[in-house]
């Protein structure tokens, strides 16, 4: 699965330790996963269980301490523009206006606002932030905020767009809105999207493809297709009884954990 071709983002027994205890200290091993066009994987984990250092080694923050990172083919060695990154708490410049923060990726590529002003604006409209502007990142709400994050890494057209719990430091409603939202910008612009989340609803909900990530070494102990339409619907059959399962393994850290739980009785949902 790690050696895709046609894979915009993959990984290949990636591994990360903090400490040189391998044992004790190793948070990630043998982590194989491939993000291609148009793909939407969510990953699934325990808090603290290394989805954060996942997300980072994917988009070139940290460096492997085995394996390695491919982008369209080739080494990650570092950062890139082409890889965007939405962080857990939004990490907007408090000093710039929102469409000042949007435009910054050009501005940091030495355009001029001339060449960039139309796409910011754009953008500021698909995102419905028209009448916020000119407002400050502490004259927004937290929906709004995070809103802003998600324009600015796609404002510059990433190759693949990376998310860290985007969400969770919404309530409910907000939380359900911006799904909503990503989910419409996904499907408008299909940019490859890999989310990681500890919300096993979310999970489900937005992806195409569930990967869920073990407990120490954080391994890949369970990956399910997420695409049918019976995963859109939060209160179907098939969604609750899914998350039900996923949540066994999360407690349990086990793939089997749930006996009640056989996925061919789901088979030709999942086949879509
Ligand atoms: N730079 C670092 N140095 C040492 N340990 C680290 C470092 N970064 C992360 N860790 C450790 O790695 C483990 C996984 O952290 P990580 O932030 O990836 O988890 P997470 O699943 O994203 O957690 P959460 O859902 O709570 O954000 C934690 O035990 C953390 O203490």
């Amino acid at each position: 699965m790690s050696q895709v071709p046609s894979a915009v983002l993959s990984c290949h027994n990636l591994g990360k330790s903090f400490g040189r205890d391998r044992r004790r200290d190793t948070v990630l091993a043998d982590i194989n996963l491939s993000l291609q066009q148009g793909d939407f994987v969510t990953i699934l984990g325990q808090s603290g269980g290394g989805k954060s250092t996942l997300l980072k080694l994917m988009g070139g923050f940290l460096a492997p301490s085995s394996g390695s990172v491919s982008f369209h083919g080739q080494p990650l060695k570092g950062i890139t523009p082409k890889i965007g990154m939405v962080f857990q708490e939004h990490s907007l410049y408090p000093w710039m206006t929102v469409e000042q923060n949007i435009g910054f990726g050009f501005k940091v590529r030495g355009e001029l606002p001339q060449s960039y002003r139309n796409r910011v604006q754009n953008m500021i409209e698909q995102v419905e932030l028209d009448d916020a502007r000119k407002r400050y990142p502490h004259q927004l709400s937290g929906g709004m905020k995070q809103r802003v994050a998600i324009a600015r890494s796609l404002v510059v057209k990433p190759d693949v767009l990376l998310l860290d719990e985007p969400f969770s430091a919404l309530d409910v409603q907000l939380r359900r809105q911006l799904q909503a939202f990503l989910l419409a910008i996904w499907r408008e612009t299909s940019t490859p999207m890999l989310l990681v989340t500890h919300n096993v609803e979310e999970a489900i909900l937005l992806g195409q493809r569930l990967i869920v990530v073990g407990d120490r070494p954080g391994q890949i102990i369970a990956e399910v297709s997420t695409a049918a339409a019976e995963f859109r619907g939060r209160y179907h059959p098939k969604f609750l009884k899914l998350q039900r399962h996923l949540e066994s393994v999360l407690e349990y850290n086990s793939a089997t954990a749930d006996l009640e739980y056989h996925p061919e009785e789901t088979a030709s949902a999942w086949q879509n």
